[in-house]
């Protein structure tokens, strides 16, 4: 059986103990990471350039956020960890996906990202293209093993499956995404940028939020307190992500700052201010913590912490 270099640690009559966050965060990072090595086609007939492309974005150390979105709510609502990694690893391919695709020339053209060369930078723009099409792909043949592996009722992964490509695509991140590019010609008000907020960066949040909650069994309620605390850190996620634009430390990003004002993005604190984008931040996190009092969860503390973790963020 594989170890983990962040596995808990088992008291004298072998009972788990609990973890700090960041131990937590990190382990379930590992697990992630674990399982995106096994699912990987490689041992498909899939030529070697277009293999190294994927793997080397999905491998260039992001914090794994919606893949833990997935686990946390997924063991908040009762269900196995195990069972969820198929669905949390898909998730993190199509986040990729998205990245890949957004820092080429024709979108934001960056350099940078998780603190290396861009993929279109080391492997061209067309191998970049298609690694990312190709992660897009791939993500619904792991959402499929949950089923297939774990057997989590195929009823659940079809909604799974639906939710992901409605979130993903032309109503979701896609939509999103768009909709932020044309916002470059000028934004007029703050409730385009709240859709282009929700949609480009929400979406595959509350996704993964959902995916947990569906892999556990969660009922109508429970969806919905997930959706509601989705929706929130998930705007809360993408006014952060303005903020350290603005005034965040390049070596923790792993990015390039400034690329908001370079290319003439409205953000939450081009409309607001800074400390007013900072002030929004604690109110969605409040927000969010309240759906997870409500929620009617087996265990709400992780989901609790990982919303303020979230507010505080540098990185
Ligand atoms: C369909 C596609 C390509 C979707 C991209 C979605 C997305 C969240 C991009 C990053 O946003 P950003 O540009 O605000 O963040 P960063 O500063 O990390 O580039
Ligand atoms: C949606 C946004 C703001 C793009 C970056 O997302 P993350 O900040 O989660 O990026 P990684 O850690 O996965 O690289």
């Amino acid at each position: 059986m594989t170890r983990f270099e962040h596995e808990p640690e088992k008291n004298s009559e072998g009972e788990t103990l609990r973890q700090s966050l960041e131990d937590y965060i990190a382990f379930l990072g590992d697990l992630v990471s674990h399982e995106l090595e096994v699912i990987l086609p490689t041992q498909w007939m899939v030529p070697e350039n277009l293999q190294q492309a994927m793997k080397y974005s999905l491998m260039a150390g992001g914090k794994r956020l919606r893949p833990l979105l997935v686990i946390i709510a997924c063991e908040a609502l009762g269900g196995s960890r195990e069972a969820a990694l198929p669905v949390a690893a898909a998730i993190e391919m199509v986040h990729t996906y998205s990245l890949i695709h957004d820092d080429l020339p024709a979108m934001d053209n960056d350099d940078y990202r998780r603190g290396k060369l861009t993929n279109h930078k080391v492997f061209g723009e067309a191998t970049a293209i298609l690694a990312g099409d190709a992660l897009l792909t791939h993500a619904f043949y792991s959402v499929v093993q949950a089923s297939r592996k774990f057997g989590v009722p195929a009823e659940s992964v079809l909604s799974i499956v639906e939710d992901l490509a409605e979130m993903a695509g032309p109503r979701g991140m896609v939509g999103g995404q768009i909709a932020d590019m044309e916002g470059e010609q000028g934004l007029t008000d703050l409730e385009q940028l709240k859709y282009i907020h929700l949609h480009k960066t929400g979406d595959l949040i509350i996704f993964s939020l959902l995916a947990g909650g569906r892999i556990a069994g969660a009922n109508e309620h429970q969806l919905e307190a997930l959706h509601k605390f989705g929706t929130a850190i998930g705007l809360a996620f993408q006014i952060q992500d303005d903020i350290l634009d603005l005034v965040g430390d390049e070596g923790k990003l792993g990015k390039k700052t400034g690329s908001d004002v370079k290319q003439h993005k409205v953000t939450y604190p081009y409309f607001i201010g800074l400390e007013a984008s900072r002030e929004e931040v604690k109110q969605l996190t409040e927000t969010a913590r309240n759906a997870v009092l409500n929620g009617g969860f087996h265990d709400n503390q992780r989901m609790l912490e990982i919303a303020d973790y979230l507010m505080a963020r540098d990185h």
